[in-house]
């Protein structure tokens, strides 16, 4: 049996000594892809003058594909094992678990930021969103169960050890139950976070793991008290999602709504150190002026705008507003049919037969829009919202949208979120007592036609001193409003 001074030992060794391995087969792999490239390229006379021949010179092109996508596979594998082996180095695991699956199958796993199969295929470090780690999360003991794809395996849980580790250092290892009187968190609580926002893996606490493993719903809403540890558990939410969808999603497929830039530079580190990269990240303004200029927009103001108003508008019948050219379509369609309905005809009408405009802001006649529904003027922002929903337009790129100090965010822009972001997966979070000005809007209202659940962060984790974020929040606005001193008071 190993003490677990021997285990550390022997896992940075591996770690330490399969890194220069791991570069050796790259740059191997590597080389074996140019020699079969200059191998094809000598080979690029096609024989094609009999059958035989072009089926032999077909099977050869597939041999040749089939090679190189192998070759392609190999590589991105080693390049993940690398980047894992490099980033576990300083802190190779920080929890085991100590598992009886049945009489004779008991398992110790070591749980890790990411994790590591070594040369020989074994599991040396289980990452931190796989199934079995949740019963860690959990705090699980005993006889229990836990869910990994799509089944239920039974397992007992006979003991949950914490680790502070440095390299190949064990600085300290503790039996533990209960998550929120764990001496690491307090250790991590006491130590003195300015500057930037860290990744709080190995002390995520019972009701944040729920937050961020939850996947039964499209739209998931936290509110959390201040100091809830809501933007950590954003980040580590984007972690958790991009590892689960794995195959399928990179991170430019997220995008991540953040209150200003500062605040970006805040997180920023954040996914990387989780073996992750950015997502796409900017604030809701800018968003809003990219996104406009896809439909010829330009200086697209968020104030005084019918968002919520003009979300009722497009369900009147079409016929009763002044836009003559509908005609044709809507002679087709039902007599009342809404103007949502008929518009999106029309534009689908219109790319079948290549007469959208160039800028699809001059496609309708906004003015008399307006005067049909004794609206004085349509904004720039309310054209916006309107062609997003007349053209059906969809941002197809973004899989999942991750929204932060929601409670800033007024009526209209979740009116317009809710809109251009059908089918994405959307995570939102904020603490409704933080709003700084009014009242926030009860944003589960706009998401009702979607599965969406509610979830509360009751317990605050922000340690004296580490006040970076609300510096950055309420910068330029704390005078106004006073609320910061006393909210550190
Ligand atoms: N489980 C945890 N383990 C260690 N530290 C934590 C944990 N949860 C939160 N923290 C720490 O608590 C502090 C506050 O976290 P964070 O900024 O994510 O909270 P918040 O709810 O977003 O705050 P605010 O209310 O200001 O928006 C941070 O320093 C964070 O690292």
């Amino acid at each position: 049996m190993h003490t677990e001074k021997e285990h550390l030992h022997f896992i940075y060794h591996t770690l330490h000594s399969e890194i220069p391995v791991l570069e050796k087969q790259l740059i191997q792999l590597k080389q074996d892809g140019l020699n079969i490239k200059k191998q094809l390229g000598k080979d690029g006379h096609l024989n094609l003058e009999t059958l035989a021949e072009k089926i032999d010179t077909f099977a050869n092109i597939e041999a040749n594909n089939r090679q190189i996508d192998a070759l392609n596979l190999s590589y991105s594998i080693l390049q993940k094992r690398l980047k894992n082996a490099r980033l576990l180095l300083p802190q190779a695991y920080f929890a085991k678990l100590s598992l009886k699956f049945d009489e004779d199958d008991q398992n110790q796993l070591y749980l890790g930021k990411v994790g590591y199969v070594d040369q020989h295929t074994n599991d040396l470090i289980y990452d931190w969103r796989a199934p079995v780690a949740e019963l860690y999360y959990s705090n699980k003991a005993g006889a229990t169960s836990y869910a990994a794809n799509g089944r239920t395996i039974p397992v007992t849980v006979q003991a949950r050890e914490q680790f502070v580790i440095d390299h190949d250092r064990l600085l300290s290892a503790t039996m533990t139950q209960m998550a929120v009187t764990d001496p690491l968190l307090l250790a991590v609580l006491a130590e003195n976070r300015t500057g930037h926002l860290k990744e709080i893996t190995a002390t995520i606490q019972g009701e944040q793991n729920t937050f961020i493993r939850e996947s039964d719903h499209a739209v998931v809403i936290a509110n959390g008290v201040a100091g809830s540890g809501k933007t950590s558990v954003l980040l580590q939410r984007i972690a958790y999602q991009l590892y689960q969808h794995r195959y399928d999603w990179q991170a430019e497929n997220i995008l991540l709504l953040t209150p200003n830039l500062t605040f970006k530079t805040y997180i920023q580190g954040v996914l990387p150190s989780l073996g992750e990269q950015e997502p796409l990240s900017t604030t809701y303004q800018t968003f809003i002026q990219q996104l406009g200029r896809h439909f010829g927009l330009n200086q697209i103001s968020t104030q005084n705008n019918h968002l919520e108003q003009l979300s009722q508008k497009v369900q009147d019948p079409a016929v009763t507003l002044k836009l003559s050219f509908l005609q044709a379509v809507l002679n087709q369609l039902s007599p009342d049919a809404s103007l949502l309905t008929a518009a999106q005809n029309v534009w689908r009408w219109l790319g079948a037969t290549g007469q959208r405009p160039e800028k699809p802001v001059d496609w309708l006649d906004w003015q008399s829009l307006a005067q049909s529904w004794q609206i004085t003027e349509l904004t720039q922002y309310d054209i916006l919202y309107l062609l997003i929903v007349l053209t059906n337009y969809r941002q197809t790129n973004i899989q999942a949208v991750f929204i932060d100090e929601s409670q800033d965010y007024d009526a209209d822009t979740w009116t317009l979120l809710a809109a251009l972001f059908v089918h994405a997966e959307l995570t939102i979070v904020g603490d409704r007592d933080q709003r700084l000005a009014g009242v926030s809007p009860n944003i589960a209202d706009y998401f009702q036609t979607r599965s969406h659940t509610q979830l509360q962060l009751s317990t605050s984790y922000r340690a004296t001193g580490a006040i970076t974020k609300y510096f950055i929040r309420y910068a330029n606005l704390w005078s106004q409003t006073g609320r910061f001193v006393q909210e550190l008071g």
